[in-house]
């Protein structure tokens, strides 16, 4: 509920809380998490995650992105958007594995409404959205980049995509997989999906994750040609064909939210579940040691 509040009251204060400039018609605003740049005469912004070390999807960060979309979605001069990460060599590191272990299960409701909300908001989105993949992508970044119409990554072969959630213990939900299998198919998402695979960026072009590959410089300026191609195409019918396309799929998500809220509540909150997260959590903190 407090929350939902802070939400509008961001949203609608916009430049009090949030950061706005005008500099030779070139716009920004900015939350603490996510930056966005706007260039008036091309319609497109640039959609920048940071959230250090490596851009896990908070809750704060989840509701700071969810509201610039929705600014975003809200101005009309914008066509396009391009989705990327400040955070060197991490696009992101998907779910904050921190909001889903060791805490009480209104917490676990409220934050996976905050990811659907997000899910809902990038998949259904009306504007043309690129992401500029510079870095690593597991699950939830993987994720991020799927809603994407046109995906380009850096051929950088560290950094990796994919739904890993297998080997975290976890089971990636239903319209993670549905998403996952619109864009690569039945066969290759029921592969990976089980084996939690991490895409380098050579397989995740051959199998589809990505839609192009290009040396890691280039990665931005790639995305802008690309929305350039997109923003040739009529709105009207670009929207009505992507708004065919993917209807399906997000209403298979908006007819049982909340019974998805609960089952990811009940499901997480499992001492098993919670063991297995703690595992990896500590598997991770060893990587470094
Ligand atoms: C029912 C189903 C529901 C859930 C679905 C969930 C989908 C998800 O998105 S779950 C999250 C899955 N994410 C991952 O598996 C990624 C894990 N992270 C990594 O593999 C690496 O961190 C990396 C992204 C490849 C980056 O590597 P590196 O640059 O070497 O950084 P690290 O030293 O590993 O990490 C720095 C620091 O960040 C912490 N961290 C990493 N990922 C997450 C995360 N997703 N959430 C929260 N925190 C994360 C890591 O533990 C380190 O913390 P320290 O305190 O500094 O040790």
């Amino acid at each position: 509920m407090a929350l939902a509040a802070a939400r509008r009251l961001l949203l609608h204060a916009g430049s009090r809380l949030g950061r706005r400039e005008a500099v030779d018609g070139a716009r920004r605003f900015a939350n603490k998490r996510v930056l966005v740049e706007t260039e008036g005469p091309a319609g497109v912004a640039v959609m920048k995650l940071r959230n250090p070390p490596v851009n896990s999807l908070s809750l704060e960060c989840l509701t700071e992105f969810t509201i610039s979309l929705e600014k975003l979605e809200n101005d009309k001069s914008i066509r396009g958007v391009i989705l990327t990460s400040e955070c060197p060599g991490i696009f992101s590191a998907g779910l904050d594995l921190l909001e889903m272990y060791g805490r009480n299960p209104a917490h676990y409701a409220e934050y996976w409404k905050n990811v659907q909300e997000l899910w809902l908001r990038l998949y259904t989105s009306n504007m043309i959205l690129v992401s500029a993949i510079n870095g690593a992508s597991p699950a939830g970044g993987c994720l991020l980049a799927l809603c994407c119409d046109y995906r380009v990554m850096a051929d950088n072969p560290k950094y990796t995509i994919g739904l890993n959630e297998s080997l975290l213990g976890i089971v990636a939900p239903f319209w993670f997989k549905d998403m996952y299998v619109n864009t690569i198919g039945h066969r290759e998402a029921e592969r990976a999906l089980q084996l939690g695979t991490l895409f380098p960026p050579a397989e995740a072009l051959k199998v589809g994750v990505v839609d192009e590959l290009v040396p890691e410089d280039k990665v931005h300026s790639k995305a802008r040609s690309v929305m350039a191609k997109w923003l040739a195409i009529p709105d009207h019918s670009r929207q009505l064909t992507k708004n065919m396309m993917r209807k399906a799929t997000a209403d298979n998500l908006i007819k049982q939210r909340e019974a998805d809220i609960q089952n990811f509540t009940s499901f997480i909150s499992k001492d098993s579940i919670q063991k297995s997260l703690h595992m990896y959590l500590e598997k991770l903190k060893q990587k470094k040691g």
